[in-house]
């Protein structure tokens, strides 16, 4: 049957809110009314509670879903690890972390070698920090996909919320809770523990992009502080799937003739089952803890109308906290379009060493700080500026900003880059550092060894005490 803009306008129907507390039923009356357990849930299926925090996290903090299915989720056969050969392209772990000083910047990453590569076989582990079998710190991953997940497969991650970051292709996302188009520009969380599948939404069209697992809690939207009630990223853009099941449950959950390979990610390693079930059975939900997208056209930026560039947290989409108010374990920051007037002010950013590490990542266009180009920062490609390494505009980019007229301008016109800043030390990966060939050599050195000394002072001096 052909597909119709009316199937996908249902298959893609959203409600929207950022941690609301939502509800949805694909059939009628499969919601209980009034409880979460009856003796008999309504229309035979099974309750099932899917836990995002401990059942006594505070109630601010609390994160759970009831999810009514056909067959609950633990009816499979044990799972078996998947063998992981890190040589070959597929593997997902990246290796051991390295943890070096040095300013780092990649090439754009490579599409999928093989035609056979899906989101999972081409998920690649380039850095991180932290371990996820203590629930402490996060991993950053490079993705690129030729062809949509099997039909017949899910996955899900015990290790933590991936955010998902498209560059090139439009993801079609089929969760346990429902479809999410995610197309570049847009993002999306799939919180730990949910299946899911990813699907090519054009087949033709190779999907690449960026991803940020965080092992500990869960991502907020920023305070606003004096900015007020609205601003950045508004709650209300944000948006969930609407329940949406397959009636496909086999005969027993143990029949030998299995149709659905269900593969976790644990411990950063993969396992799987095979179940003659459809993961993707669950007729309705509530809860607050559930999958979600946002465009980030509809990011509300704000900036300096007066003098002096702000710090980069003003551009913050979503953060994630430590234990240390004010200190994020994950910044999800995006730097896009916008209009610059700062009077007698350098526009792009300061130079800088931070005591936060900053990976960035450009979804498309450029970026005011770096050239673009062969051998620049350039969309695909990515670059790390790990605690203290000192960073800034290159050297080009510097000369060009110091003699601009300050008129007002839009920087960035259809462009977009962005920025995993973390409060911890991040390793970068075998991978990152060597197999996956896109480190570009001597990036420090074109950057900045040809900054020029614009110093006008005296060959030595001395601070007085003032008398
Ligand atoms: O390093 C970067 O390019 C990211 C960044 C941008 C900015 O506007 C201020 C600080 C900062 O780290
Ligand atoms: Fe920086």
């Amino acid at each position: 049957m052909p597909v119709t803009i009316f199937d996908i306008k249902e298959k893609y129907r959203y409600q929207n809110g950022f941690d609301s507390y939502l509800e949805s039923e694909a059939a009628p009356g499969a919601l209980p009314i009034a409880q979460n357990s009856p003796q008999k849930p309504p229309l035979g299926l099974y309750a099932e509670k899917l836990s995002g925090t401990a059942f006594t996290a505070p109630r601010h903090e609390n994160k759970q879903s009831w999810l009514y299915r056909i067959l609950p989720s633990c009816s499979h056969p044990p799972f078996i690890e998947v063998a992981d050969d890190t040589s070959s392209p597929e593997s997902l772990t990246g290796g051991k972390l390295h943890y070096i000083p040095n300013q780092l910047r990649w090439d754009p990453f490579d599409h999928a070698s093989s035609p056979a590569t899906d989101f999972v076989s081409g998920l690649h582990h380039i850095a991180g920090a932290g371990d996820p079998t203590l629930k402490q710190g996060l991993g950053m991953y490079i993705y690129a996909a030729a062809k949509s997940m099997d039909a017949h497969t899910a996955f899900y991650s015990a290790d933590g919320d991936l955010l998902i970051v498209p560059q090139e292709g439009a993801l079609d996302i089929r969760t346990e809770l429902g479809y999410l188009l995610v197309r570049p520009m847009e993002i999306c969380v799939i919180p730990r523990g949910i299946r899911y599948q990813v699907l090519l939404a054009d087949p033709a069209q190779p999907a690449r992009g960026y991803a940020l697992e965080l092992y500990q809690n869960h991502f907020a939207l920023p305070e606003l502080g004096p900015i007020g009630s609205n601003g950045l990223a508004n709650a209300r853009d944000f948006q969930a799937p609407v329940a949406a099941f397959t009636a496909d449950h086999g005969t027993t959950a143990f029949d030998g003739t299995t149709a659905y390979t269900v593969v976790a990610k644990f411990n950063n390693a993969l396992f799987s089952t095979r179940q003659p079930h459809t993961p993707f059975d669950v007729v309705a939900w509530h809860g607050n803890y559930y999958p979600y997208k946002y465009d980030l056209g509809r990011f509300n930026t704000i900036g300096s109308i007066s003098y002096d560039h702000p710090d980069p947290s003003i551009f913050t989409v979503l953060s994630a906290p430590s234990e240390r108010l004010g200190t994020a374990v994950a910044d999800f920051v995006i730097f896009p379009p916008r209009w610059l007037v700062g009077e007698d002010t350098f526009r792009p950013p300061w130079y800088h060493r931070n005591t936060m590490s900053e990976f960035m990542g450009l979804i498309q266009g450029g970026y005011d700080a770096k050239k673009g180009g062969a051998g620049g920062f350039v969309p695909g490609g990515a670059s790390l500026h790990n605690v203290m390494s000192g960073h800034g505009p290159d050297a080009e980019s510097y000369e060009g900003a110091r003699e601009a007229e300050l008129k007002p301008v839009k920087v960035g016109g259809g462009s977009c880059a962005f920025m995993f800043e973390s409060c911890l030390m991040v390793g970068v990966t075998e991978w990152g550092l060597k197999r996956c060939r896109k480190v570009q050599e001597g990036y420090s050195e074109h950057s900045w060894g040809g900054v020029k000394v614009h110093w006008t002072g005296a060959g030595e001096g001395r601070g007085h005490l003032l008398e």
